[in-house]
């Protein structure tokens, strides 16, 4: 019996995800989604997840809070160190600009068709990505790769002039979509609301958390600026990395001097690419994971501040007002500048999308 279920397994289709996002910093939920969603389609007996893919994205997106991407991709690496099958791309934060997500799929769906077509020696030479799941050429059939998302990301496709109609419609209907639920959306209506998902809805999987976390960065965030504790919130190594590094304008009562110098070994060990370190404890071992696909640019000021006003971490749909129409989704604020600060947010995308657009 056991050996007919393992057939069927073989035989199942091959899927990969991708979480695009900022990850500043990555929080538990972010790899829930992944654990989520492998299940689902697990106990579903539908596909095979071979992979999950975190690609955090490009320092230029400017958004408020996003630490340098050389500190969120280590923070990542450390978030999935228990992980056996979530890993980090960096590729996107090594472009020379911002990437749209449509690109970002197509990149990794490019190098995955690549690879299970062309058997070559890569892995002898050592030049295969990090984010690369292992064991793809056991089987010779394609690997869909699906962008997986929070269902207030998919309802972002309706902030006017944020995505590109082209782009979602390609996201959906060569790629597909698998979206978590999250407090506050609808994706349902959202589906039905929207014409181009419709059309293309066969390619996306909705799934319910059935135990929903409303962690989110910005929560984090704000909550570390005003020094209030967020163990339990974080992994323990993303959490001593923030404040040994001193991001989000921590106040914290933990750095001292005796703990500043080690992020100099850190990030020392990050910028020579040191694949080979093999330490056992927590702060050693978050050498482990300084495995970056390619070679950093630039280094970065290593000290990060990004103090913010103060705000909610409740996402409101506001403006819905018809199938189809566009649905405006705003992070309202404590009380006074909510709306400002969000439509500050958009307007930065906006002006990023609109400078990529020239290039
Ligand atoms: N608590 C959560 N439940 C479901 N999805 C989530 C949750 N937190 C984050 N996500 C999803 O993780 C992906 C990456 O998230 P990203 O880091 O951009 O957002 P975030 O954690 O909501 O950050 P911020 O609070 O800064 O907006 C997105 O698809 C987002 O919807
Ligand atoms: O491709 C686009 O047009 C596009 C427009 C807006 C946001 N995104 C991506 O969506 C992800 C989440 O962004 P945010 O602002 O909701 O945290 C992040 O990876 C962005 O690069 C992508």
């Amino acid at each position: 019996m056991s050996g007919f279920i393992e057939e069927k397994t073989c035989m199942l289709p091959r899927i990969a995800l991708i979480a695009c996002g900022c990850f500043s910093p990555p929080t538990p939920m972010h790899l829930r989604l992944f654990e989520i969603a492998r299940d689902y389609f697990e106990l579903r007996g539908t596909h095979k997840v071979v992979g999950g893919i975190i690609s955090p994205t490009h320092d230029s997106y400017g958004k408020k809070g996003l630490a340098p991407s050389i500190d969120r991709c280590a923070m990542i690496k450390l978030a999935v160190q228990t992980s056996t099958w979530i890993r980090l791309s960096d590729w996107e934060v090594h472009q020379p600009q911002w990437m749209r997500t449509q690109s970002v799929l197509q990149h990794h769906q490019n190098y995955l068709n690549n690879y299970i077509n062309s058997p070559g020696d890569e892995e002898q030479n050592g030049l295969l990505p990090g984010w690369l799941p292992l064991g793809l050429r056991e089987r010779r059939d394609p690997i869909s790769l699906k962008l997986l998302c929070g269902a207030d990301l998919l309802e972002s496709f309706a902030v006017p002039g944020l995505w590109a109609n082209e782009d979602i419609e390609e996201i959906v209907a060569n790629h597909g979509l698998v979206v978590i639920s999250r407090c506050g959306s609808n994706p349902e209506k959202f589906i039905f609301e929207s014409d181009i998902l419709t059309k293309y809805q066969r390619n996306i999987t909705l799934i319910t958390n059935w135990v929903p976390n409303e962690v989110s960065s910005s929560l984090v965030r704000r909550l570390l600026n005003r020094g209030e504790s967020v163990k339990y919130l974080l992994d323990d190594l993303v959490l001593s990395y923030i404040n040994r590094q001193g991001l989000y304008n921590v106040k914290s009562k933990y750095i001292t001097d005796a703990v500043r110098p080690n992020h100099l070994n850190f990030n020392r060990v990050y910028m020579d690419n040191n694949k080979n370190s093999v330490k056992l404890d927590n702060d050693q071992s978050e050498q482990l994971m300084d495995e970056s696909d390619s070679p950093l640019r630039q280094q970065t000021t290593r000290v990060f501040c990004c103090g913010e006003t103060p705000r909610a971490n409740t996402k409101l749909l506001l403006n819905r007002s018809g199938p189809g129409q566009a649905v405006q989704v705003i992070t309202v604020q404590a009380k006074d500048n909510g709306s400002n600060d969000a439509l500050e947010q958009t307007q930065a995308k906006k002006q990023k999308i609109a400078q990529v657009q020239q290039v």
